[in-house]
């Protein structure tokens, strides 16, 4: 008779095993999200210049975008010093919103849920600021996620809360005025994995994050987007409402689903 290690039992290889498969699953939904955008939408005849978003599932967009030779001679902009890195690692040609003064022709960002008018949550990974910049300078925008992420209300999928970045020296009085703002809610400073690093997450852009939790947001994000906006200190709001032209879901079925927006 085999013995398994430990407090290695049946029950436990079990959940392991379910746990891989799901993992498994997951990550081929961003793939085929992925692969099917770029094949849909780069076009290397009409486009020169790309914006690529954040993630693990723009991991996928690079890995697709960097095997078609007809798309490595195009320039590709980062949002992040994630993306940076990939561009680089492929050696695909980097270029900076500065250096591609007409704009950029299109960006794929992955998303942390959207909802059928196609807004957003992003900034799950930290990168918010960048992705918002890029998209702002695009002529169009489109989000790519796994079917975990498709939603009817923001805040019911995603449920950590709105990330919000702030410059650190306004981190407690914007936290307060947040408090004050939504009294029911919950608002936390993203903290580190303290294995990697003691104390808080900061952003490529060298500052804090507040994750907010405030409920569903329905048919409020655009109007919650403002409201915290608005206030000093606050430098971008993972809430990219009006923002995409269509979203690509893969599916745990092999197919993907594209929403347009109406
Ligand atoms: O901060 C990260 C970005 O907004 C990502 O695009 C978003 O979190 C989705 O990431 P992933 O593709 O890893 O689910």
């Amino acid at each position: 008779m085999h013995h398994l290690p430990g407090n290695f039992t049946r029950a436990n290889f079990s959940k392991i095993f379910k746990r891989c498969l799901t993992t498994a699953t997951v990550d081929n939904g961003k793939r085929l999200a992925a692969w099917k955008a770029v094949d849909d939408l780069i076009l290397p005849q009409q486009h020169r210049v790309i914006g690529l978003g954040s993630g693990s599932t723009i991991e996928h967009a690079l890995q697709r975008i960097a095997s078609r030779q007809e798309l490595r001679s195009l320039i590709y902009v980062s949002t992040s010093f994630q993306t940076r890195q990939l561009i680089l690692q492929n050696k695909l040609k980097l270029g900076t919103l500065e250096e591609c003064p007409n704009g950029v022709d299109l960006t794929i960002d992955g998303a942390d849920e959207v909802d059928q008018d196609l807004s957003a949550i992003k900034g799950g990974g930290g990168c918010l600021f960048q992705e918002r910049l890029v998209a702002q300078a695009s002529q169009d925008f489109y989000l790519i996620a796994d079917e975990r992420k498709k939603s009817t209300s923001l805040g019911t999928k995603y449920t950590r809360g709105i990330p919000v970045e702030v410059i650190p020296m306004a981190l407690s009085s914007i936290q307060r005025i947040l408090m004050t703002m939504h009294p029911e809610g919950s608002i936390q400073l993203r903290m580190a994995n303290p294995s990697d690093k003691a104390g808080p997450v900061v952003t490529d852009n060298g500052n804090l994050l507040l994750d907010c939790q405030v409920g569903p947001l329905g048919d409020t994000a655009a109007a919650v987007y403002q409201d915290i906006k608005r206030l000093t200190g606050v430098v971008e709001v993972g809430l990219f409402c009006g923002m995409a032209k269509k979203a690509y879901f893969g599916n745990n079925d092999g197919t993907v689903d594209i929403w347009t927006k109406h």
